[in-house]
Protein backbone atom coordinates (compact mmCIF):
# COMPACT_ATOMS: atom_id res chain seq x y z
CA UNK A 1 0.00 0.00 0.00
CA UNK A 2 1.84 3.58 -0.78
CA UNK A 3 -1.09 5.68 0.10
CA UNK A 4 -2.41 5.82 -3.18
CA UNK A 5 -5.58 6.93 -1.45
CA UNK A 6 -6.13 10.83 -0.88
CA UNK A 7 -9.63 10.92 0.83
CA UNK A 8 -11.55 13.98 1.25
CA UNK A 9 -12.36 14.78 5.08
CA UNK A 10 -15.37 13.65 4.67
CA UNK A 11 -14.29 9.70 3.69
CA UNK A 12 -11.10 9.87 5.94
CA UNK A 13 -12.82 7.63 8.33
CA UNK A 14 -13.41 4.52 6.70
CA UNK A 15 -9.98 5.16 4.59
CA UNK A 16 -7.85 4.78 7.77
CA UNK A 17 -8.67 1.93 9.70
CA UNK A 18 -5.70 2.80 12.85
CA UNK A 19 -5.72 6.86 13.68
CA UNK A 20 -2.44 8.25 13.99
CA UNK A 21 -4.01 9.50 16.73
CA UNK A 22 -2.83 6.59 18.57
CA UNK A 23 0.14 6.57 21.21
CA UNK A 24 3.80 5.65 19.87
CA UNK A 25 4.79 2.23 20.88
CA UNK A 26 8.80 2.47 21.95
CA UNK A 27 10.83 1.14 19.30
CA UNK A 28 12.40 -2.55 20.23
CA UNK A 29 16.05 -2.23 21.20
CA UNK A 30 18.63 -5.07 19.45
CA UNK A 31 18.56 -8.60 21.12
CA UNK A 32 20.68 -8.63 24.12
CA UNK A 33 20.62 -11.76 26.56
CA UNK A 34 19.79 -10.34 29.91
CA UNK A 35 16.64 -10.55 32.00
CA UNK A 36 16.62 -6.84 33.44
CA UNK A 37 13.29 -5.20 33.76
CA UNK A 38 12.75 -3.23 30.42
CA UNK A 39 12.54 0.90 30.50
CA UNK A 40 12.10 2.81 27.65
CA UNK A 41 15.16 5.27 27.47
CA UNK A 42 13.50 9.06 27.36
CA UNK A 43 16.23 10.09 25.26
CA UNK A 44 14.34 8.13 23.08
CA UNK A 45 11.70 10.95 23.01
CA UNK A 46 14.01 13.35 20.99
CA UNK A 47 13.51 10.59 18.21
CA UNK A 48 9.36 11.46 18.81
CA UNK A 49 7.15 13.36 15.98
CA UNK A 50 6.76 17.07 17.13
CA UNK A 51 4.06 17.15 19.92
CA UNK A 52 4.34 13.84 20.61
CA UNK A 53 6.18 11.97 23.73
CA UNK A 54 7.35 8.38 23.73
CA UNK A 55 6.53 6.04 26.76
CA UNK A 56 8.81 6.33 29.46
CA UNK A 57 9.86 3.90 32.61
CA UNK A 58 9.38 0.21 32.98
CA UNK A 59 7.10 -1.38 30.87
CA UNK A 60 4.93 -3.75 33.59
CA UNK A 61 5.31 -7.50 32.79
CA UNK A 62 8.00 -7.09 30.08
CA UNK A 63 11.37 -8.09 30.56
CA UNK A 64 14.10 -7.68 28.33
CA UNK A 65 14.49 -11.77 27.35
CA UNK A 66 10.73 -10.99 26.05
CA UNK A 67 11.59 -8.46 24.41
CA UNK A 68 14.48 -9.93 22.91
CA UNK A 69 11.98 -13.27 22.33
CA UNK A 70 10.15 -10.70 20.32
CA UNK A 71 12.05 -8.64 18.66
CA UNK A 72 13.39 -12.62 17.08
CA UNK A 73 9.49 -13.37 15.81
CA UNK A 74 9.46 -9.93 14.53
CA UNK A 75 13.15 -10.50 12.62
CA UNK A 76 11.54 -13.65 11.24
CA UNK A 77 8.60 -11.97 10.04
CA UNK A 78 10.43 -9.32 8.40
CA UNK A 79 12.26 -12.20 6.33
CA UNK A 80 9.45 -13.73 6.12
CA UNK A 81 8.13 -11.11 4.52
CA UNK A 82 10.39 -9.91 2.21
CA UNK A 83 10.40 -13.69 1.27
CA UNK A 84 6.32 -13.14 0.01
CA UNK A 85 7.53 -10.13 -1.54
CA UNK A 86 10.06 -11.24 -3.99
CA UNK A 87 7.44 -13.52 -4.78
CA UNK A 88 4.72 -11.70 -5.15
CA UNK A 89 7.25 -9.29 -7.64
CA UNK A 90 7.71 -12.63 -9.32
CA UNK A 91 4.81 -13.27 -10.15
CA UNK A 92 3.73 -9.53 -11.18
CA UNK A 93 6.60 -9.74 -13.46
CA UNK A 94 5.38 -12.92 -15.36
CA UNK A 95 1.77 -11.93 -15.48
CA UNK A 96 2.85 -8.74 -17.01
CA UNK A 97 5.36 -10.57 -19.60
CA UNK A 98 2.01 -12.50 -20.26
CA UNK A 99 0.14 -9.37 -20.91
CA UNK A 100 2.70 -7.74 -23.16
CA UNK A 101 3.10 -11.28 -25.22
CA UNK A 102 -0.57 -11.72 -25.68
CA UNK A 103 -0.94 -8.01 -26.83
CA UNK A 104 -1.11 -9.59 -30.50
CA UNK A 105 -4.20 -12.15 -30.36
CA UNK A 106 -6.25 -9.87 -27.35
CA UNK A 107 -8.53 -8.36 -30.13
CA UNK A 108 -8.85 -10.42 -32.70
CA UNK A 109 -9.74 -13.69 -29.64
CA UNK A 110 -12.07 -11.10 -28.08
CA UNK A 111 -14.14 -10.01 -31.31
CA UNK A 112 -13.97 -13.93 -32.64
CA UNK A 113 -15.21 -15.21 -28.76
CA UNK A 114 -17.80 -12.23 -28.46
CA UNK A 115 -19.20 -13.31 -32.02
CA UNK A 116 -19.52 -16.78 -30.08
CA UNK A 117 -21.47 -15.13 -27.45
CA UNK A 118 -23.74 -12.71 -28.92
CA UNK A 119 -24.70 -15.57 -31.62
CA UNK A 120 -25.86 -17.41 -28.16
CA UNK A 121 -28.09 -14.52 -26.56
CA UNK A 122 -30.12 -14.04 -30.00
CA UNK A 123 -30.62 -17.88 -29.97
CA UNK A 124 -31.90 -17.56 -26.23
CA UNK A 125 -33.88 -14.38 -27.56
CA UNK A 126 -35.19 -16.32 -30.21
CA UNK A 127 -36.33 -19.25 -28.23
CA UNK A 128 -37.85 -17.01 -25.24
CA UNK A 129 -37.59 -13.47 -23.29
CA UNK A 130 -36.02 -12.31 -21.06
CA UNK A 131 -32.24 -14.19 -21.81
CA UNK A 132 -30.13 -14.30 -18.93
CA UNK A 133 -26.68 -14.14 -20.11
CA UNK A 134 -24.94 -15.00 -17.22
CA UNK A 135 -23.51 -18.11 -17.87
CA UNK A 136 -23.05 -17.20 -21.56
CA UNK A 137 -21.33 -14.46 -20.25
CA UNK A 138 -18.91 -16.80 -17.79
CA UNK A 139 -18.98 -19.61 -20.74
CA UNK A 140 -17.20 -16.72 -23.46
CA UNK A 141 -14.70 -14.94 -20.57
CA UNK A 142 -13.26 -18.50 -19.71
CA UNK A 143 -12.93 -19.24 -23.25
CA UNK A 144 -11.28 -16.07 -24.31
CA UNK A 145 -9.10 -15.69 -21.07
CA UNK A 146 -7.74 -19.36 -21.25
CA UNK A 147 -6.60 -18.66 -24.77
CA UNK A 148 -5.04 -14.91 -24.46
CA UNK A 149 -3.69 -15.58 -20.50
CA UNK A 150 -3.05 -19.07 -20.77
CA UNK A 151 -2.44 -19.94 -24.47
CA UNK A 152 -5.04 -22.79 -23.93
CA UNK A 153 -7.71 -23.55 -25.69
CA UNK A 154 -10.50 -24.88 -23.92
CA UNK A 155 -12.28 -26.34 -26.92
CA UNK A 156 -9.62 -28.99 -26.87
CA UNK A 157 -10.87 -30.36 -23.66
CA UNK A 158 -14.74 -31.28 -23.69
CA UNK A 159 -15.24 -31.29 -20.22
CA UNK A 160 -13.24 -27.80 -19.46
CA UNK A 161 -15.00 -26.57 -22.76
CA UNK A 162 -18.27 -27.48 -21.08
CA UNK A 163 -18.27 -26.55 -17.70
CA UNK A 164 -14.87 -24.88 -16.78
CA UNK A 165 -16.75 -21.54 -15.77
CA UNK A 166 -18.91 -23.89 -13.47
CA UNK A 167 -15.75 -25.03 -11.87
CA UNK A 168 -14.24 -21.93 -11.54
CA UNK A 169 -17.68 -20.80 -9.88
CA UNK A 170 -17.38 -23.08 -7.31
CA UNK A 171 -13.79 -22.65 -6.56
CA UNK A 172 -13.94 -18.99 -6.43
CA UNK A 173 -17.37 -19.23 -4.01
CA UNK A 174 -15.42 -20.84 -1.50
CA UNK A 175 -12.76 -18.57 -1.31
CA UNK A 176 -15.06 -15.60 -0.96
CA UNK A 177 -18.00 -17.11 0.89
CA UNK A 178 -16.45 -16.31 3.97
CA UNK A 179 -16.16 -12.58 3.38
CA UNK A 180 -19.47 -12.22 1.36
CA UNK A 181 -22.41 -10.67 2.59
CA UNK A 182 -25.59 -12.40 1.45
CA UNK A 183 -27.71 -10.97 3.65
CA UNK A 184 -29.57 -14.13 5.76
CA UNK A 185 -30.66 -12.98 9.38
CA UNK A 186 -28.12 -12.02 11.50
CA UNK A 187 -26.13 -12.95 13.49
CA UNK A 188 -27.21 -17.14 11.89
CA UNK A 189 -24.57 -15.34 8.84
CA UNK A 190 -21.74 -14.70 10.97
CA UNK A 191 -21.79 -17.77 13.11
CA UNK A 192 -22.46 -20.38 9.90
CA UNK A 193 -21.34 -18.95 7.14
CA UNK A 194 -18.00 -16.31 7.86
CA UNK A 195 -16.35 -17.95 10.87
CA UNK A 196 -14.24 -20.35 9.11
CA UNK A 197 -12.54 -21.12 5.92
CA UNK A 198 -14.07 -24.02 4.34
CA UNK A 199 -11.52 -27.45 3.43
CA UNK A 200 -10.62 -27.20 0.28
CA UNK A 201 -11.03 -30.71 -0.44
CA UNK A 202 -14.81 -29.43 -1.09
CA UNK A 203 -13.67 -28.10 -4.54
CA UNK A 204 -9.98 -29.87 -4.96
CA UNK A 205 -11.88 -31.74 -8.10
CA UNK A 206 -12.51 -28.96 -9.98
CA UNK A 207 -9.11 -26.90 -9.30
CA UNK A 208 -7.59 -30.31 -10.12
CA UNK A 209 -8.93 -30.50 -13.53
CA UNK A 210 -8.43 -26.70 -14.42
CA UNK A 211 -4.86 -27.00 -12.95
CA UNK A 212 -4.31 -30.42 -15.57
CA UNK A 213 -6.05 -28.43 -18.16
CA UNK A 214 -3.45 -25.52 -17.93
CA UNK A 215 -0.54 -28.18 -17.46
CA UNK A 216 -1.23 -30.07 -20.77
CA UNK A 217 -3.00 -27.00 -23.38
CA UNK A 218 -0.72 -23.85 -21.69
CA UNK A 219 2.80 -25.67 -21.46
CA UNK A 220 4.21 -22.68 -23.74
CA UNK A 221 3.21 -20.04 -20.78
CA UNK A 222 3.51 -22.60 -18.00
CA UNK A 223 7.40 -22.50 -19.50
CA UNK A 224 8.03 -19.09 -19.48
CA UNK A 225 7.32 -18.96 -15.84
CA UNK A 226 9.77 -21.21 -15.30
CA UNK A 227 12.57 -20.78 -17.13
CA UNK A 228 11.95 -16.50 -17.87
CA UNK A 229 10.86 -15.84 -13.69
CA UNK A 230 12.04 -18.86 -11.81
CA UNK A 231 9.06 -19.86 -10.69
CA UNK A 232 8.00 -23.63 -10.08
CA UNK A 233 5.84 -25.59 -12.58
CA UNK A 234 3.50 -26.09 -9.69
CA UNK A 235 4.10 -22.12 -8.90
CA UNK A 236 3.63 -21.04 -12.38
CA UNK A 237 0.28 -23.14 -12.62
CA UNK A 238 -1.27 -22.24 -9.70
CA UNK A 239 -0.59 -18.58 -10.03
CA UNK A 240 -1.93 -18.56 -13.87
CA UNK A 241 -4.74 -20.36 -12.99
CA UNK A 242 -5.14 -17.80 -9.73
CA UNK A 243 -5.15 -14.34 -12.18
CA UNK A 244 -6.96 -16.08 -14.44
CA UNK A 245 -9.56 -17.45 -12.67
CA UNK A 246 -10.10 -15.15 -9.60
CA UNK A 247 -8.30 -11.73 -10.87
CA UNK A 248 -9.86 -11.60 -14.93
CA UNK A 249 -12.44 -13.81 -15.00
CA UNK A 250 -13.79 -13.04 -11.20
CA UNK A 251 -13.16 -9.29 -12.05
CA UNK A 252 -14.92 -9.16 -15.65
CA UNK A 253 -17.76 -11.34 -13.94
CA UNK A 254 -18.99 -8.74 -11.74
CA UNK A 255 -17.93 -5.54 -13.66
CA UNK A 256 -19.38 -6.62 -17.21
CA UNK A 257 -23.07 -6.84 -16.31
CA UNK A 258 -22.55 -3.66 -14.68
CA UNK A 259 -21.31 -2.33 -18.10
CA UNK A 260 -24.12 -3.64 -19.69
CA UNK A 261 -27.08 -2.27 -17.08
CA UNK A 262 -25.35 1.13 -17.14
CA UNK A 263 -25.89 1.30 -21.54
CA UNK A 264 -28.87 -0.89 -21.96
CA UNK A 265 -31.54 1.57 -19.58
CA UNK A 266 -30.35 4.53 -21.18
CA UNK A 267 -31.61 5.03 -24.96
CA UNK A 268 -30.54 8.36 -25.90
CA UNK A 269 -26.79 7.27 -25.14
CA UNK A 270 -27.13 4.08 -27.08
CA UNK A 271 -27.50 6.66 -30.23
CA UNK A 272 -24.53 8.58 -29.19
CA UNK A 273 -22.70 5.21 -28.56
CA UNK A 274 -23.70 3.81 -32.02
CA UNK A 275 -22.72 6.58 -33.61
CA UNK A 276 -19.27 7.14 -32.63
CA UNK A 277 -18.66 3.21 -32.60
CA UNK A 278 -19.33 3.37 -36.32
CA UNK A 279 -18.02 6.47 -36.97
CA UNK A 280 -14.46 6.19 -35.70
CA UNK A 281 -11.56 3.20 -35.43
CA UNK A 282 -11.70 1.75 -38.78
CA UNK A 283 -13.00 -1.46 -40.11
CA UNK A 284 -11.28 -3.58 -38.01
CA UNK A 285 -11.81 -3.22 -33.95
CA UNK A 286 -8.69 -3.38 -32.59
CA UNK A 287 -7.40 -1.74 -29.30
CA UNK A 288 -6.32 1.70 -31.11
CA UNK A 289 -9.58 1.62 -32.50
CA UNK A 290 -11.53 2.50 -29.13
CA UNK A 291 -8.67 4.89 -28.41
CA UNK A 292 -10.58 6.88 -30.96
CA UNK A 293 -13.73 6.31 -29.56
CA UNK A 294 -13.30 9.01 -26.21
CA UNK A 295 -17.29 8.28 -24.95
CA UNK A 296 -16.96 4.38 -25.35
CA UNK A 297 -13.88 5.06 -22.89
CA UNK A 298 -15.58 7.69 -20.62
CA UNK A 299 -18.89 5.15 -20.28
CA UNK A 300 -16.56 2.58 -19.01
CA UNK A 301 -14.58 5.15 -16.13
CA UNK A 302 -18.12 5.89 -15.00
CA UNK A 303 -19.11 2.47 -14.87
CA UNK A 304 -16.15 1.35 -12.94
CA UNK A 305 -15.95 4.71 -10.75
CA UNK A 306 -19.90 3.93 -9.91
CA UNK A 307 -19.34 0.44 -9.35
CA UNK A 308 -16.18 -0.57 -8.70
CA UNK A 309 -15.66 -4.39 -8.80
CA UNK A 310 -13.36 -4.66 -6.08
CA UNK A 311 -14.09 -1.93 -4.03
CA UNK A 312 -12.01 -2.65 -0.45
CA UNK A 313 -8.24 -2.86 -0.30
CA UNK A 314 -6.36 -3.59 2.89
CA UNK A 315 -2.83 -3.02 3.50
CA UNK A 316 0.05 -2.79 5.97
CA UNK A 317 2.54 0.21 5.88
CA UNK A 318 5.75 -1.03 4.71
CA UNK A 319 7.65 2.49 6.34
CA UNK A 320 6.11 5.21 7.82
CA UNK A 321 4.61 8.00 6.04
CA UNK A 322 2.67 11.20 5.41
CA UNK A 323 -1.14 10.58 4.18
CA UNK A 324 -2.85 13.78 2.73
CA UNK A 325 -6.25 14.34 2.18
CA UNK A 326 -7.80 17.48 0.99
CA UNK A 327 -7.33 19.65 4.31
CA UNK A 328 -5.57 17.20 6.98
CA UNK A 329 -2.55 15.10 6.98
CA UNK A 330 -2.07 11.45 8.84
CA UNK A 331 1.47 10.13 10.43
CA UNK A 332 1.19 6.23 8.99
CA UNK A 333 3.69 4.10 11.32
CA UNK A 334 5.36 1.20 9.53
CA UNK A 335 2.80 -1.82 10.48
CA UNK A 336 -0.10 -0.01 10.75
CA UNK A 337 -3.28 -1.68 8.96
CA UNK A 338 -5.23 0.81 6.21
CA UNK A 339 -8.36 0.19 4.50
CA UNK A 340 -9.34 2.12 1.32
CA UNK A 341 -12.98 2.29 0.39
CA UNK A 342 -13.48 2.61 -3.05
CA UNK A 343 -16.87 3.77 -3.10
CA UNK A 344 -16.84 6.72 -1.10
CA UNK A 345 -13.28 7.51 -2.54
CA UNK A 346 -15.02 7.77 -6.18
CA UNK A 347 -17.48 10.12 -5.06
CA UNK A 348 -15.67 12.86 -3.54
CA UNK A 349 -17.87 15.87 -3.86
CA UNK A 350 -14.65 18.29 -4.14
CA UNK A 351 -13.13 16.28 -7.38
CA UNK A 352 -16.32 15.09 -8.84
CA UNK A 353 -19.70 17.41 -9.86
CA UNK A 354 -22.61 15.59 -8.64
CA UNK A 355 -20.76 12.38 -7.64
CA UNK A 356 -23.74 9.88 -6.80
CA UNK A 357 -24.48 11.00 -10.89
CA UNK A 358 -23.94 8.45 -13.43
CA UNK A 359 -22.56 10.97 -15.74
CA UNK A 360 -21.28 8.66 -19.08
CA UNK A 361 -19.41 11.73 -20.42
CA UNK A 362 -17.74 12.80 -17.48
CA UNK A 363 -13.95 11.44 -18.29
CA UNK A 364 -14.24 12.62 -22.03
CA UNK A 365 -12.09 16.15 -23.11
CA UNK A 366 -8.93 18.20 -21.09
CA UNK A 367 -11.43 18.31 -17.79
CA UNK A 368 -12.70 14.61 -17.94
CA UNK A 369 -8.89 13.28 -18.63
CA UNK A 370 -7.90 15.12 -15.36
CA UNK A 371 -10.26 13.34 -13.60
CA UNK A 372 -8.38 10.00 -14.12
CA UNK A 373 -6.09 10.49 -11.51
CA UNK A 374 -9.07 10.37 -9.33
CA UNK A 375 -10.16 6.80 -10.83
CA UNK A 376 -8.78 4.20 -8.39
CA UNK A 377 -10.87 0.71 -9.24
CA UNK A 378 -7.29 -0.75 -10.04
CA UNK A 379 -5.78 0.28 -6.60
CA UNK A 380 -4.06 3.34 -8.13
CA UNK A 381 -4.92 6.07 -10.18
CA UNK A 382 -5.63 5.59 -14.22
CA UNK A 383 -3.48 7.67 -14.94
CA UNK A 384 -0.62 5.33 -12.93
CA UNK A 385 1.14 2.89 -13.63
CA UNK A 386 0.91 -0.98 -12.25
CA UNK A 387 4.71 -1.66 -11.48
CA UNK A 388 6.81 -4.31 -9.50
CA UNK A 389 6.69 -1.84 -6.47
CA UNK A 390 3.27 -1.12 -6.39
CA UNK A 391 0.23 -3.04 -5.97
CA UNK A 392 -1.89 -1.42 -8.66
CA UNK A 393 -3.65 -4.17 -11.09
CA UNK A 394 -1.47 -5.72 -13.53
CA UNK A 395 -4.28 -6.14 -15.88
CA UNK A 396 -5.48 -1.71 -15.47
CA UNK A 397 -5.17 -0.87 -18.92
CA UNK A 398 -6.35 -4.39 -20.88
CA UNK A 399 -9.40 -4.24 -18.40
CA UNK A 400 -10.70 -0.86 -19.78
CA UNK A 401 -9.50 -1.31 -23.28
CA UNK A 402 -11.50 -4.50 -23.12
CA UNK A 403 -14.61 -2.97 -21.70
CA UNK A 404 -14.29 -0.44 -24.45
CA UNK A 405 -13.67 -2.79 -27.58
CA UNK A 406 -16.80 -5.14 -26.08
CA UNK A 407 -18.88 -1.86 -26.15
CA UNK A 408 -17.43 -0.79 -29.73
CA UNK A 409 -18.92 -4.04 -30.99
CA UNK A 410 -21.81 -4.58 -29.61
CA UNK A 411 -22.85 -0.77 -31.43
CA UNK A 412 -21.10 -1.88 -34.32
CA UNK A 413 -23.68 -5.62 -34.18
CA UNK A 414 -26.30 -3.84 -33.30
CA UNK A 415 -28.55 -0.87 -32.58
CA UNK A 416 -29.64 -1.41 -29.62
CA UNK A 417 -30.11 -3.16 -26.71
CA UNK A 418 -32.72 -3.45 -24.17
CA UNK A 419 -32.51 -4.95 -20.59
CA UNK A 420 -30.67 -4.81 -17.68
CA UNK A 421 -27.80 -6.25 -15.81
CA UNK A 422 -28.92 -9.77 -15.52
CA UNK A 423 -30.75 -10.36 -18.95
CA UNK A 424 -31.52 -8.81 -22.31
CA UNK A 425 -34.81 -8.87 -23.60
CA UNK A 426 -34.30 -7.27 -27.47
CA UNK A 427 -31.12 -6.72 -29.63
CA UNK A 428 -31.94 -4.63 -32.55
CA UNK A 429 -29.97 -4.99 -35.65
CA UNK A 430 -29.28 -2.67 -38.47
CA UNK A 431 -31.79 -2.84 -40.68
C1 LIG B 1 -12.48 -6.31 -14.24
C2 LIG B 1 -11.39 -6.97 -14.01
C3 LIG B 1 -10.42 -6.66 -12.89
C4 LIG B 1 -10.60 -5.95 -11.74
C5 LIG B 1 -11.85 -5.25 -11.26
C6 LIG B 1 -9.34 -5.97 -11.04
C7 LIG B 1 -9.10 -5.31 -9.83
C8 LIG B 1 -7.93 -5.42 -9.12
C9 LIG B 1 -7.69 -4.82 -7.83
C10 LIG B 1 -8.66 -3.91 -7.08
C11 LIG B 1 -6.47 -5.19 -7.41
C12 LIG B 1 -5.77 -4.84 -6.10
C13 LIG B 1 -6.09 -5.89 -5.08
C14 LIG B 1 -5.51 -5.61 -3.72
O1 LIG B 1 -4.27 -5.46 -3.60
O2 LIG B 1 -6.28 -5.55 -2.75
C15 LIG B 1 -5.92 -6.05 -8.44
C16 LIG B 1 -4.68 -6.65 -8.37
C17 LIG B 1 -4.17 -7.42 -9.37
N1 LIG B 1 -4.71 -7.68 -10.59
FE1 LIG B 1 -6.52 -7.06 -11.25
N2 LIG B 1 -8.44 -6.69 -11.76
C18 LIG B 1 -9.05 -7.12 -12.91
C19 LIG B 1 -8.49 -7.84 -13.93
C20 LIG B 1 -7.19 -8.24 -13.98
C21 LIG B 1 -6.55 -8.86 -15.11
C22 LIG B 1 -7.21 -9.08 -16.49
C23 LIG B 1 -5.29 -9.17 -14.73
C24 LIG B 1 -4.17 -9.80 -15.50
C25 LIG B 1 -4.33 -10.67 -16.43
C26 LIG B 1 -5.14 -8.74 -13.34
C27 LIG B 1 -4.02 -8.93 -12.59
C28 LIG B 1 -3.85 -8.46 -11.30
C29 LIG B 1 -2.69 -8.73 -10.49
C30 LIG B 1 -1.48 -9.59 -10.89
C31 LIG B 1 -2.89 -8.08 -9.28
C32 LIG B 1 -1.94 -8.05 -8.08
C33 LIG B 1 -1.09 -6.79 -8.16
C34 LIG B 1 -0.10 -6.65 -7.02
O3 LIG B 1 -0.34 -7.20 -5.94
O4 LIG B 1 0.90 -5.95 -7.21
N3 LIG B 1 -6.30 -8.17 -12.94
N4 LIG B 1 -6.81 -6.16 -9.47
Amino acid sequence: MSGVFAPSSRSRRSILSSSSRAAPQPSLPPCRSTSAPLTTSSTSSSRAPPGRKWHTGTVPGLTLSHFCEERERECARESEGKELQRGRRMVKAYIIDILKRSSGIWASELVSNLDVFWDNIESSLSKSSPASYFLPLQQFLFTFLCKVLAGADASRDPKIAESGHIMLDRWLALQLLPITSIGILQPLEEIFLHSFAYPSFLVSGDYNNLYNFVKQQGKDTINRGEIGFGLTQEEAIHNLLFVLGFNSFGGFTIFLPALFGAIAKDPALQEKLKKEARENGGSTLSFDSVKEMPLVQSVVYETLRMSPPVPLQFGRARKDFRLTSHDSVFDVKKGELLCGFQKIVMRDSLIFDEPDLFKPDRFTEEKGAKLLDYLYWSNGPQSGSPTLSNKQCAGKDVVTLTAALIVAHLFRRYDSITGDGGSITALQKPK
